[in-house]
């Protein structure tokens, strides 16, 4: 207040020392005694009435800073400047000074009253808390939750402390806010009476329970699916639930509450710890159920780990102990990824990948719980149950989403598999008809190249006929299937006339044309399939005949040498000028009886070429192959 006293440094003109100068002082006047009674005029003393069951204290209070952190309860209280009246819902952020809260109080009711002051924060570090009435000594008490749970007035979560005024008794309350290294966070502190405050610590514990239930079934649950999948989204999400759980029970002060045993400082520092990596497991979480969108687009996949890298970085400073520092770094970090998270999942749905709605769903009830507790406790919202438990609120429903996201994921994932499994199975289905075809195909070729290997082995390359092998196979064969069925058969054996001179006279091509030649004509002329025509030597053929009649076959023979005859080719040193042929023919009718085989036959129709050739070329010889007597079998 003096500050606001020191004389104002005024001008001096003509214009001041006459008619304006006594108005500007009276309005000079006017000003100071406003600001000088809004400087001045500390809130009257709260009165504790029985019928004011909760009252909240903003506006209520004074506070005073201390950037020295030395000043003693005494001193503050004795100091008459630099207080300023509270107005709002105490929000001392990072501060690295000491702060001082007064709170005057009186009785104006008949009876003694008491009352709980509530400071609704239970991650205050260091608290001083000093009770002063007219004439008696000061109560102090000094708590916080960087000192043992022993040392808190009232055993809660919370730091609250019982204020008993007899009959007309005032008090003033002095409070002294000290931090670990410089975060405070917010004071929405409150008057309660001991009912009101019993009712809402059960309502919390309460809630609380329901709360941290929900997560862990939902741990447990997630737990027996990881253990049957072994999906590393499962994984992360367990772990994400089990850093959530402990993030809230430590910063809700249960940890303080319930593990006495444990030092203080781990609570604080295992706070941000678990803090840190739950924000971390969730990206992994996050970036594992999308994997397959992930593959596709590498930009993307980098952006998740800048992200996630930038969530992991308040990690080592909340090793050291840092809570401040972390703090500071730990909740841009936080709405960063939430905002990253809404947006990549909307861009994620629109591009099909319908299950990153409940991402979205997700990070947007948590960022809803957020803000409506914040605005809350800003008196921007009303104070109402539902918003005073946003965050948590907001935490399950995340939480939910995110099942629903991973077990939808799931589904896609089976889906996707049967679908592979599916196309599989067609493509296995048409690679078997591929593949029938194709042995179908193939044997069908070597069938065909069997076919041409054997026409190939038993046939004349020059001419067409068969070749002597075949010749040889089959004069066998039929002279057996003769003998079975009583058949008669005939062998012809006929050679050109004088073919050397042929050769000498014309040259070896023309005559090799001549073969052709005179073996097409021969062919022409069988009908049946079983009359063969074989190339038995250089210029000698053979024609295995049936035929019932041995006349018929004679005839027969004889168009065969008027066929080659009649083809005219020029044979200078054959008789008659033109290339003709000799025919041999033996003829067996009865191939049981006549006990011919291959050889006698061969050698009976050779005999008959031979005689064919020595009575003067170009005609036919026969003979019949006669039975032979019974005596002459037996023998
Ligand atoms: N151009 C050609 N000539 C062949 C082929 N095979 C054998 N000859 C020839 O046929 C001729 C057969 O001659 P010879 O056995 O003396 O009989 P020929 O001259 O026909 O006399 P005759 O049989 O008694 O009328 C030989 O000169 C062989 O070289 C062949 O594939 N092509």
């Amino acid at each position: 207040m003096s500050r606001l006293l020191k004389p104002y440094p005024m001008r001096s003109s003509p214009l001041f020392q006459t008619s304006l100068l006594p108005w500007l002082h009276l309005l000079l006047g006017w000003m100071l005694l406003c600001l000088c009674g809004a400087a001045q005029a500390a809130p009257a003393a709260v009165a504790l009435r029985e019928g004011s069951s909760r009252l909240a204290l903003a506006g209520h209070y004074e506070i005073f800073e201390d950037p020295s952190r030395t000043l003693t309860a005494a001193q503050v209280d004795e100091s008459t400047y630099g207080w300023t009246t509270q107005r709002h819902v105490l929000n001392l952020g990072h501060s690295t000074s000491a702060w001082w809260l007064r709170l005057r109080v009186a009785n104006p009711e008949s009876a003694a009253i008491t009352r709980i002051l509530d400071l609704q924060n239970p991650r205050l570090d260091d608290i001083e808390f000093n009770l002063i009435r007219p004439g008696q000594p000061r109560q102090s008490i000094h708590t916080g939750d960087r000192l043992p749970y022993g040392t808190r007035a009232i055993q809660y979560h919370g730091f609250a402390f019982p204020i008993t005024l007899a009959p007309g008794e005032s008090a003033q309350v002095l409070i002294r806010l000290d931090s670990h290294d410089g975060y405070f966070g917010l004071l929405p502190m409150a008057l309660l009476s001991e009912p009101v405050f019993q009712q809402d610590t059960q309502r919390h514990t309460l809630l609380c329970g329901l709360y941290y239930g929900a997560l862990l079934i939902l741990l447990l649950y997630h737990l027996c699916l990881l253990g049957s999948t072994r999906d590393a989204a499962f994984a992360w999400y367990v772990c994400y639930l089990g850093f959530l759980v402990a993030t809230r029970f430590a910063m809700e002060g249960h940890a303080s509450q319930y593990f006495t045993a444990l030092p203080p400082d781990w609570i604080n520092q295992g706070l941000l710890l678990c803090y840190s990596m739950s924000a971390v497991l969730f990206g992994l979480m996050l970036m594992s159920n999308l994997k397959t969108l992930l593959v596709q687009h590498p930009w993307l996949q980098r952006t998740c780990w800048a992200v996630l890298a930038l969530n992991a970085v308040p990690l080592p400073m909340a090793l050291m102990g840092s809570y401040s520092g972390t703090l500071k770094l730990a909740m841009p970090a936080t709405m960063l990824s939430i905002a990253f998270v809404m947006g990549m999942s909307v861009w994620a749905w629109r591009v099909g990948m319908r299950h990153t709605r409940y991402f979205l769903a997700g990070s947007t009830c948590m960022l809803t719980g957020l803000l409506a507790e914040r605005l809350r406790l800003e008196s921007a919202l009303p104070d109402h149950p539902l918003l005073a438990y946003g965050v948590a609120i907001g935490s399950v429903l995340e939480a939910l989403f995110i099942a629903i996201a991973l077990a939808e994921g799931m589904n896609r994932m089976k889906a996707d598999k049967l679908h592979a499994e599916q196309q599989a199975r067609e493509a296995q289905a048409l690679l078997n008809d591929e593949l029938g075809r194709l042995v179908q195909e193939r044997t069908l070729e070597l069938e065909s190249a069997n076919q041409r290997l054997t026409t190939l082995s038993i046939t004349d390359e020059l001419t067409g006929a068969y070749n002597r092998r075949h010749f040889q196979e089959q004069l066998a064969e039929r002279i057996a299937q003769a003998r079975r069925s009583d058949d008669a058969i005939g062998l012809c054996l006929f050679d050109l006339d004088h073919f050397k001179g042929y050769n000498d006279r014309y040259g070896h091509p023309a005559g090799d044309e001549v073969l052709r030649r005179v073996s097409s004509t021969v062919s022409r002329h069988l009908k049946r399939s079983v009359d063969r025509l074989y190339r038995v030597g250089g210029e000698e053929f053979a024609l295995l005949i049936s035929s019932a009649d041995h006349t018929l076959g004679d005839r027969f023979i004889e168009e065969l040498r008027t066929s080659i005859h009649a083809l005219g080719l020029p044979h200078e040193r054959n008789e008659g000028g033109v290339v003709t042929a000799s025919f041999g023919l033996a003829w067996c009718s009865d191939v049981a009886r006549a006990q011919i085989d291959a050889e006698s036959l061969y050698r009976a129709a050779d005999e008959m070429l031979y005689q064919a050739k020595a009575l003067g070329r170009n005609r036919v010889e026969s003979s019949e192959v006669a039975p032979r007597p019974p005596s002459a079998r037996r023998a």
